[in-house]
Parts: C-alpha cells; structure tokens; sequence
C-alpha cells in the first residue's frame, strides 16, 4: 500500500532522506515536513523535495497526513509526539526514527490516542552529518531498519515494513529492549569509544594537536568521521540508553585491560588469537553488503 499523505517532523539527515526518498521511489504521493528551525525551513524549500514546508505547529499537514514520522533528536521526541497527535487523523499511523527505542517508546507513550497507533522504528543508516541538506534519497538502501512494534499493531507494522522496504532497506521486528541491547553494542559504544579517543588525542601532552592533524593515520582518521557526530543526537542516545552502554562499556574496560595485560606480557599468541577472531568479523559484515565504508555503497549514481 503506497502512502498517500507523509509527514516528516525533523527534516535534516534522516527526515530529509525519508522525505526524498518517499517521493524518488514513489512509497508517498505527497510529502510534508516540518522544522522548528528556520534555517531548516528555509533550505528545504529551496532544495525542493517536499510539497509543503512549516515552521509552525503543521496543524493542516498533521490533519491529513497517513503516516507521521518524528525525525527529530532522541529528547525531543516526546515534546513533538505532544503537538502532533491531538491534530492527527483518526486510523493515522505514528512512528519515528530515533536511534533508542525504549526511551522513545515511554516519552511518546502518555500522549497517544487510541486511534492512532505508534510502530516505533530505526534506520540503521546515517553519517556523520546534520541538516535538510545532508540527506539523500539512496542511503536506506540494502541498509536494515528495525521496527519495534507493540502486540496491538499489526496491520499498521506491515504497512509501515512495506514502506521501508519501498525504501530499499530489509526490516527487521524485535523488542524495544533487545534493540537498545543490539544497538548498545554495534553502534552506540563504537561512537563513545570514537569520542573517547579522538579526546584523548588532542589531550595527550607529549604529541602536539598541529601533530595529531598533521600525521592522522588512516585508522584515526576514521575514528574523527564517527568522533564529528551531532553533539546534541548522541547525548541523547547515551543520557537515554544508559544502561546498555554501561553494560556494554563494562565488558569493553574488561576486554581492552586483557589486551593491555598481553601487551605488558608480551603474550603475542593472545593478541594473534584476538585480532584473528576480529578479522573474521570484518569479513562476514563485507560479505553481508553492510559495509557502508565501500566506495558508492548504497547509492546508485
Ligand atoms: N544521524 C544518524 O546517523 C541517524 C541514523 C539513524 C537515526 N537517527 C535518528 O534520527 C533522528 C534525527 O537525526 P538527524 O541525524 O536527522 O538529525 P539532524 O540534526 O540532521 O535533524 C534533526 C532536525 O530536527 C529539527 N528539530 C529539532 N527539534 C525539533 C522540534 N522540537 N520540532 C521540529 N523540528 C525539530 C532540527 O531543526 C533538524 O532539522 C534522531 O532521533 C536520531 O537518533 C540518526
Ligand atoms: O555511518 C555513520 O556515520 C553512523 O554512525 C550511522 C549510525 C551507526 O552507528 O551505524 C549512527 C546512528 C544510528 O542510529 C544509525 C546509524
């Protein structure tokens, strides 16, 4: 089922790249978005992709609309969930893109209406840019989207798959709780660590900072992309996933002081056995098309 009516509330990164490509890959016969920035608004309009564009509140846009998508940052959601339900349409389907669900899923919560359901969702694509003219159309591509949703809706779930899909991403169905858990894990740990490095880079007083740029290595250079993400997004993401990362940084303090214990020791079998089992890692995510580091992944042109 094509959607008739989209709104996007949030349109820079991901509510852009919905936006564009809802409209690209014909998933929404007409797009709206809103932003509570006028710089935002401003350069949606110019960059054309959405058929109407408003600062304010969107109550007309909110009245008509099918699907309703929150694109804004993770401590946002709730605020935003709070103006747009009451103007939404009865038999509307809600859903966001924020990259916690359980924190999301509970702020969103108080405000819904009982004909109004709300699939929490995920893209699992992104860079390390902000705003309206960052996003494009290709980036959900091969890419996997998690939905989260609750027992009640099922019809609104298969209807929110087959968007995504139209999208080009695979969609996946898992509890709140276990995508935190996952997510945890593969995404927002790595971005902690990414901080935490590129800090103690710049800190480190026996290597100049003119030194650090100067003799960026490949594998640091790397580190800074992710380390140059939205300050605001991801501490959201960690004030609002804490007990996850925390779980997750424990067994990383844990892993990394047996790999500075081999060091000292010099036990280089440990740190082969180690690096070995980490290549193979690397290997089944190339097999599996989910490495967006590839020259072009994702995108056609
Ligand atoms: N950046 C990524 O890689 C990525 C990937 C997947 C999911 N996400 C999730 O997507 C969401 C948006 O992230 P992004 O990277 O697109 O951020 P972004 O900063 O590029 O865009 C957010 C937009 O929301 C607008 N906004 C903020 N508060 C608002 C409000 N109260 N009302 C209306 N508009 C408001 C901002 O003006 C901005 O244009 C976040 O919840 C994030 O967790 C991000
Ligand atoms: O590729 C990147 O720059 C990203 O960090 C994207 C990334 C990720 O960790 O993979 C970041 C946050 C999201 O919620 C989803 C995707």
């Amino acid at each position: 089922m094509t959607i008739e009516t989209l709104l996007i509330i949030g349109g820079g990164l991901i509510g852009s790249s919905i936006a564009r490509a809802a409209k690209a890959y014909g998933q929404a016969k007409t797009v709206y978005v809103m932003d509570n920035s006028p710089e935002a608004c401003t350069a949606i309009e110019r960059l054309g992709f959405a058929d109407g564009v408003s600062e304010g509140q969107a109550d007309f846009y909110a009245a008509q609309a099918d699907l309703v998508i929150l694109c804004v940052p993770p401590g946002r959601m709730g605020d935003v969930a709070e103006k747009v339900i009451p103007n939404m349409k009865s038999g509307a389907i809600l859903s966001d893109v924020g990259s916690i669900k359980g924190a999301v899923i509970e702020a969103v919560k108080p405000h819904l209406r009982k004909d109004i359901c709300f699939v929490a969702g995920h893209p699992i694509a992104g860079t390390e840019h902000s705003g309206p003219e960052a996003g494009f159309a290709e980036i959900f591509k091969d890419r996997w989207c998690v939905l989260t949703p609750t027992e009640e809706g099922l019809e609104q779930t298969q209807i929110l798959k087959t968007f995504w899909e139209g999208l080009g991403s695979d969609v996946a169905i898992m509890t709140p709780e276990r995508h935190d858990i996952v997510l945890a894990t593969t995404s927002h740990v790595p971005h902690l660590i990414a901080y935490t490095l590129v800090g103690t880079a710049v800190d480190m007083e026996t290597v100049t900072q003119n030194e650090v740029v100067k003799f960026s290595a490949g594998g640091f250079r790397d580190f800074t992309r992710i380390a140059a993400s939205d300050p605001i997004m991801w501490r959201d993401v960690f004030l609002s996933n804490r007990e996850a990362t925390l779980e997750v940084v424990d067994r990383f303090i844990e892993d990394l002081t047996a790999l500075k214990r081999a060091i000292r020791w010099e036990d280089g079998e440990t740190l082969l056995e180690h690096f070995a089992k980490t290549r193979d890692i690397r290997r089944h995510i190339v097999d599996a098309g989910q490495d967006s580091s590839t020259p072009n992944f994702g995108r056609d042109d």
